[in-house]
């Protein structure tokens, strides 16, 4: 039997899925200039983003704009062996990509690009769903939350999401990452002091 919080997540996924094509250009134009409007740039910060399926708000833009910008931008690839854990690797013109076992592209590994997640200063993240309380549910495998331990106290958390992925029902779990963050076409929402017991 599914549990609920999977019912949650597919139902969520359903919806994300239901945008039409130019209802999404839209709204992921408006979460960028939101992301220019919110965040002031300086040299060589760390910025931690992901690239986007074609269901998840466009990233493609945002990650351009913060290279051009002279952030350090890195990216996740699926570890190796570790099961279900990320490594973060720092991105340039040069950088090649690969599929991973889910079929989303990631760049390719290499050690020396390779960025500490403890040194991540700001992360955009994905999400399925998130909650009145600002916490995120994600596809199903831990990824985000495992990684959340890991990073500095902070780090800034930035979700991006569409208005239908909020959830009335989800009831997050303590692993659950919290965002600092969540950028939607109508709104920006920030969750200052998190009563966060879990990190
Ligand atoms: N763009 C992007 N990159 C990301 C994530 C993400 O959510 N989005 N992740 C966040 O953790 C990690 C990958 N996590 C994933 C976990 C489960 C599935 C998954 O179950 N995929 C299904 C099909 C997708 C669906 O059901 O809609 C599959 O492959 O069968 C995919 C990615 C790392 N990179
Ligand atoms: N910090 C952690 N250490 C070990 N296991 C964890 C941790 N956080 C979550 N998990 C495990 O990962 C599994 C998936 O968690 P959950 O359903 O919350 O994933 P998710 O946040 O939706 O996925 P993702 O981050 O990949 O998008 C759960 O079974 C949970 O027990």
């Amino acid at each position: 039997m599914q549990n609920i919080k999977d019912t949650i997540r597919n139902n969520s996924k359903y919806l994300r899925k239901s945008l039409p094509d130019n209802t999404k250009k839209l709204f992921d134009n408006i979460i960028f200039e939101r992301f220019k409007y919110n965040f002031n740039i300086s040299q060589n910060e760390i910025y931690a983003a992901y690239i986007s399926t074609s269901v998840e708000v466009d990233t493609s833009k945002i990650i351009k704009f913060l290279i051009n910008n002279s952030a350090c931008v890195c990216l996740p690839i699926i570890h190796p062996f570790s099961s279900n854990q990320l490594i973060f690797q720092q991105i340039d013109k040069n950088t090649k990509y690969s599929k991973n076992n889910y079929g989303i592209k990631e760049p390719t590994l290499k050690k020396s690009k390779i960025i500490t997640s403890s040194n991540i200063q700001k992360i955009i993240v994905p999400l399925v769903g998130y909650n009145s309380e600002g916490r995120r549910l994600g596809m199903g495998g831990g990824y985000y939350d495992r990684l959340y331990s890991q990073l500095s106290t902070e780090c800034v958390t930035i979700g991006l999401a569409y208005d239908l992925q909020y959830n009335f029902n989800f009831k997050h779990d303590k692993w659950d990452m919290p965002f600092d963050y969540v950028l939607t076409p109508s709104k920006t929402l920030n969750w200052k002091n998190h009563d966060i017991t879990s990190k």
